[in-house]
């Protein structure tokens, strides 16, 4: 929920903005708006334009339904068309200043609260060079609130590491001989835990381009894999091939874990050795020109090729480093924290779970625990900021489920009221595929998995229109679910009729 602050009076009124899902909203004003229809509008400024005279214009504050980053809105009941009539109607056209993302405002009604929803027309041009103006730590981490659970700690960090990578790009034409150095990222944590989501948010929080690319992939030039210069033609990919929009985007490379000697010894069966890979990314990590083959295709192969420069290019590198906290625990232990006693013993006396010992130990983990696991000090030395992620616990897991703006629960609603239905969850039920995915140990990701093992057959069932009419809802409680080891019945699907229940539950749960 966003609050919008009505301008032009000393009395702030505020209204509520209730997002419906990413691109259509709702608009509620709290406030009782009698006074504003019927010709009285004695809540609103009205502001008479020489040409327009006779129209109202109500101003807010709004955040934009794609990047949530704020913008200003004016409502006008004047018809966007002089030929057409008047026809009293509240209605606004927009262009976000920060993701370019043009929107038409359409009301339904205005008394007695303002309805109605925004309506994405286009997105004019993907994204602007230099973000501008730059969100603030405290936004960034306001935003990442919305979409990433928990990890309060790594948020903070990532957000003033945005904020001060975009501001040092701006000081780019200044003569000042004081010129700071990038930051590139390095994200550890276990699977599913959002690492990606973390990243991949930032970089539409400042509306960059952003590419995703394996390290278990990379390979150097010559041998068979991607060479890391694929990474930037990914990059250029997604900036349309503006290369000065490309040079500012942010790569995320995932699985950076698996490049480490550690890695190595377990024979991961690729050509070349994750050190390789590690001094292969090495200048381009940094700051160096890097020539792109075009069409992504080998150099050796392709005639023309694209040059970019990596110096603005954020690098975020992700992986879950299983077993690290052992690594940190003894580090710690040998700086006698733990007087002798390993440090995670020491926690667990105190009565620590696991998972609590592991994302303690991980936010303090330093480049000489990440070189002990594997990654050459130059790779490291790379990084300079560390953030550590922890294992999502079942609370948090309930959370993933119903509380970002994208949350699984409200996609999959999203595309049942495709259909008219209504999909409900009972909290129980929440709760029960939270402790499966738990169970699972593979974090977040496979919440879906579960959900779709117990919707899939509704869904199969729902589109037949000759049922459809006939459907009250379908409602997913424990019984569907099952049990934290043993799978349920599957959604049930409530019709009509009174005591019908049908699909998949019948058989089981009636
Ligand atoms: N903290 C979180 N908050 C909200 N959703 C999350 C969170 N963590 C994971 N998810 C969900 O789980 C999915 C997988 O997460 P993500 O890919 O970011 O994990 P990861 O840590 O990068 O895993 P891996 O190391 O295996 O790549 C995301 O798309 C998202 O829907």
């Amino acid at each position: 929920m966003v609050s919008i602050v009505r301008s032009g009076s000393g009395r702030v009124m505020r209204w509520l903005l209730v997002y419906h899902n990413q691109y259509h909203t709702l608009w509620s004003l709290k406030k009782n708006m009698d006074d504003c229809v019927g010709g009285k509008r004695r809540g609103f400024e009205q502001q008479r334009r020489h040409k327009w005279e006779g129209y109202d214009e109500i101003r807010g504050e709004v955040n934009c339904p794609r990047c949530s980053n704020q913008m200003p809105l004016i409502f006008s009941n004047r018809p966007f068309l002089s030929s057409i009539q008047d026809n009293g109607m509240y209605q606004a056209l927009k262009i976000c200043p920060f993701c370019k993302t043009a929107f038409y405002f359409r009301p339904h009604k205005l008394f007695p609260f303002l309805h109605g929803s925004f309506i994405e027309i286009a997105r004019l041009n993907n994204h602007s060079p230099t973000p501008n103006p730059s969100p603030t730590p405290k936004h960034i981490f306001h935003v990442l609130n919305q979409f990433v659970v928990g990890h309060h700690k790594a948020k903070r960090v990532l957000s003033v590491a945005v904020y001060n990578h975009y501001n040092r790009i701006r000081l780019k034409d200044d003569d000042d001989s004081v010129q700071p150095e990038k930051s590139n990222v390095l994200l550890i944590g276990p699977t599913g835990s959002g690492k990606t989501l973390l990243a991949k948010t930032l970089a539409r929080i400042v509306n960059v381009p952003f590419a995703i690319v394996d390290a278990t992939t990379l390979t150097q030039a010559g041998y068979v894999g991607e060479d890391v210069e694929s990474i930037l033609y990914k990059l250029l990919l997604e900036a349309d091939f503006n290369v000065e929009v490309a040079q500012q985007g942010i790569v995320y490379i995932d699985e950076v874990d698996k490049i480490t000697k550690k890695a190595d010894s377990l024979n991961t069966g690729r050509d070349v050795s994750g050190e390789c890979v590690q001094q292969a990314l090495l200048k381009m990590l940094e700051s160096t020109v890097v020539s792109v083959p075009d069409k992504g295709a080998r150099k050796l192969l392709s005639g023309d090729s694209i040059l970019i420069d990596t110096k603005n290019i954020l690098f975020i590198c992700g992986g879950a480093f299983v077993n690290l906290e052992k690594t940190i625990s003894e580090r710690r232990q040998d700086s006698s924290i733990g007087f002798g006693v390993p440090v995670r013993a020491n926690m667990k006396d105190c009565g620590f779970t696991d998972s609590v010992v592991t994302s303690s130990l991980l936010e303090n983990v330093e480049s000489a625990d990440l070189i002990a696991y594997g990654l050459i000090p130059e790779f490291v030395g790379r990084f300079p900021i560390l953030a550590g992620v922890s294992a999502l616990n079942e609370e948090q897991l309930f959370q993933v489920l119903v509380e970002p703006k994208n949350a699984l629960i409200k996609q999959y609603k999203k595309m049942f009221k495709m259909n008219n239905v209504n999909l409900h969850f009972t909290d129980d039920s929440l709760r029960l595929i939270a402790k499966k995915a738990m169970a699972k140990n593979t974090g977040a990701r496979g919440l879906r998995a579960l959900l779709e093992d117990v919707l899939t057959e509704a869904m199969f069932e729902i589109p037949d229109k000759a049922h459809m009419d006939k459907i009250k809802g379908v409602l997913v409680d424990e019984e569907a679910v099952g049990s934290v080891n043993g799978p349920g019945c599957g959604a049930k699907i409530l019709y009509r009729d009174d005591d019908e229940l049908e699909g998949p539950a019948r058989a089981t749960c009636l």
